[in-house]
C-alpha cells in the first residue's frame, strides 16, 4: 500500500484513460474517495459494475464539489464544455488537470472559465492503446511511460510537485514543457502516425474491388500494424485533428515534401538515396529499442492489447 495523496479525486470521463487512472488510484490507495462522472448513463452504469469509483453521478458540478484533484479525461473537443460546467463548483485550492492529446487548444478552451482559486495544470500521459471505453483500461498502462505537464507560467510549484508525484506513483516519468512545443512534438510522433494509418487503410479499402479479399488475406504483414492504429477511436482522433490543426498541417507539409522526394527516387531508380534513408531509419528504431522505450510496456500490457 502507498500513502494516500488526495482525499477526494473526481474523474470526469471514464474511458480508456479515466478508467486506467481509476484502477491505479484504487490499487495504490491514493485517495479516500473516487468520484466518477461521465456524460452517458450507460457508461456510468458500466463504471459502477466495474467498481471503478466510490460515488457516481451524471452531474459534473456535483462530482467536483469536494474534490482536491479533478482529472478531465474526455475527447479534447469537449474540454471547454466541461470547464464551463465545473467552474462555479470547484473547491478552492483544488488541482484541475486533464489528459488530452493536444495542449494549446485545451488550455484555450478551459483556462478562461476556471477560477483563480484553483491550480490548473494541463497534462498528457503518452500511453494508450487503440481501444476505448471503461472496459479497455488496465493497471500498468502508465508504467514506464512519459507524462507531459504544461503548467501555465506562475503556477504554484507545490501543486505541480503534487501532480508530478501522482503520475510518478502511477509509474510514469514526468516532463514539463510549454504547450506549443508539446503540440509540435506530438504532431510528429503521435498525430501524424495515426493520420497516415487512417489514410493508408482508407486507400486500401478504396482499392478493395481491385484486390478483392487480398487486403484481409495478406494483412499479417506491415499493413496489419497500420490497421491497429487506424482502429483508434474516431471521436478522439477527429478532435485531435481539429484541435492541433496548425502543427499537424505543418508536419504534413514536411511529410508530403519528403514523400515526393522518395517517390522521385523510386521513379528515377536512385537506389543510393533509398538505401541511405532506410539505413538512417533502421538506426533510429535500434536506438529506441536500446533506450528501452520499446520494452517499457510490460508484457501483460502487450498481451492485453493483442487480446482485445
Ligand atoms: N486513447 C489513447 O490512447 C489516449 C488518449 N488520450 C486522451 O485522453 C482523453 C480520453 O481518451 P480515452 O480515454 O481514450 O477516450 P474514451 O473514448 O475511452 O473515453 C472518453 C470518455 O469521455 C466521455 N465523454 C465523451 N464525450 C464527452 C463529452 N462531450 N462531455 C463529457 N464527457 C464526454 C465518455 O463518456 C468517456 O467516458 C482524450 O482527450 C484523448 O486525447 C491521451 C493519451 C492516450
Ligand atoms: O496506441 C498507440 O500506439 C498510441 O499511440 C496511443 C496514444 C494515443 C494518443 C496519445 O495522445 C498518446 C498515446
Amino acid at each position: 500500500m502507498m500513502a494516500q495523496q488526495f482525499d477526494t479525486i473526481a474523474l470526469i470521463g471514464i474511458g480508456l484513460i479515466g478508467s486506467s487512472i481509476a484502477r491505479e488510484i484504487r490499487e495504490k490507495q491514493l485517495a479516500a474517495t473516487i468520484v466518477v462522472t461521465t456524460r452517458s448513463e450507460a457508461t456510468l452504469k458500466r463504471a459502477g459494475e466495474l467498481g471503478l469509483g466510490d460515488r457516481y453521478t451524471l452531474s459534473t458540478a456535483e462530482a467536483v464539489k469536494d474534490a482536491d484533484l479533478v482529472i478531465v479525461s474526455v475527447p479534447v473537443g469537449a474540454s471547454g464544455a466541461v470547464a464551463t460546467e465545473i467552474a462555479a463548483h470547484l473547491k478552492p485550492g483544488a488541482i484541475v488537470t486533464d489528459v488530452g492529446s493536444t495542449k494549446g487548444s485545451v488550455i484555450a478552451q478551459m483556462m478562461p472559465h476556471l477560477p483563480k482559486t484553483v491550480h490548473f495544470i494541463p497534462g498528457h500521459p503518452i500511453a494508450g492503446t487503440e481501444h476505448s471505453g471503461p472496459d479497455a483500461g488496465f493497471v500498468g498502462l502508465f508504467r514506464g511511460r512519459w507524462c507531459i505537464l504544461t503548467p501555465p507560467p506562475g503556477t504554484d510549484e507545490e501543486a505541480v510537485a503534487r501532480l508530478r508525484l501522482f503520475w510518478e506513483t502511477l509509474g510514469s516519468m514526468v516532463d514539463e514543457m510549454d504547450p506549443e512545443h508539446h503540440d509540435k512534438v506530438l504532431a510528429i510522433v503521435s498525430h501524424l502516425p495515426h493520420i497516415i494509418a487512417y489514410n493508408i487503410v482508407g486507400t486500401a479499402d478504396d482499392l478493395e474491388t481491385v484486390t478483392e479479399s487480398e487486403v484481409i488475406k495478406y494483412s499479417a504483414s506491415g499493413f496489419r500494424d497500420f490497421t491497429r492504429l487506424a482502429a483508434s477511436d474516431p471521436i478522439m482522433w477527429r478532435d485531435v485533428c481539429l484541435h492541433n490543426k496548425e502543427a499537424i498541417l505543418e508536419m504534413l507539409a514536411r511529410f508530403s515534401e519528403d514523400l515526393a522526394s522518395l517517390q522521385r527516387a523510386i521513379r528515377w531508380g536512385d537506389g543510393d538515396k533509398l538505401f541511405d534513408l532506410f539505413t538512417r531509419t533502421r538506426a533510429i528504431r535500434r536506438s529506441i529499442i536500446q533506450a528501452g522505450q520499446d520494452t517499457a510496456m510490460p508484457d501483460f500490457g502487450r498481451h492485453a492489447m493483442d487480446q482485445k
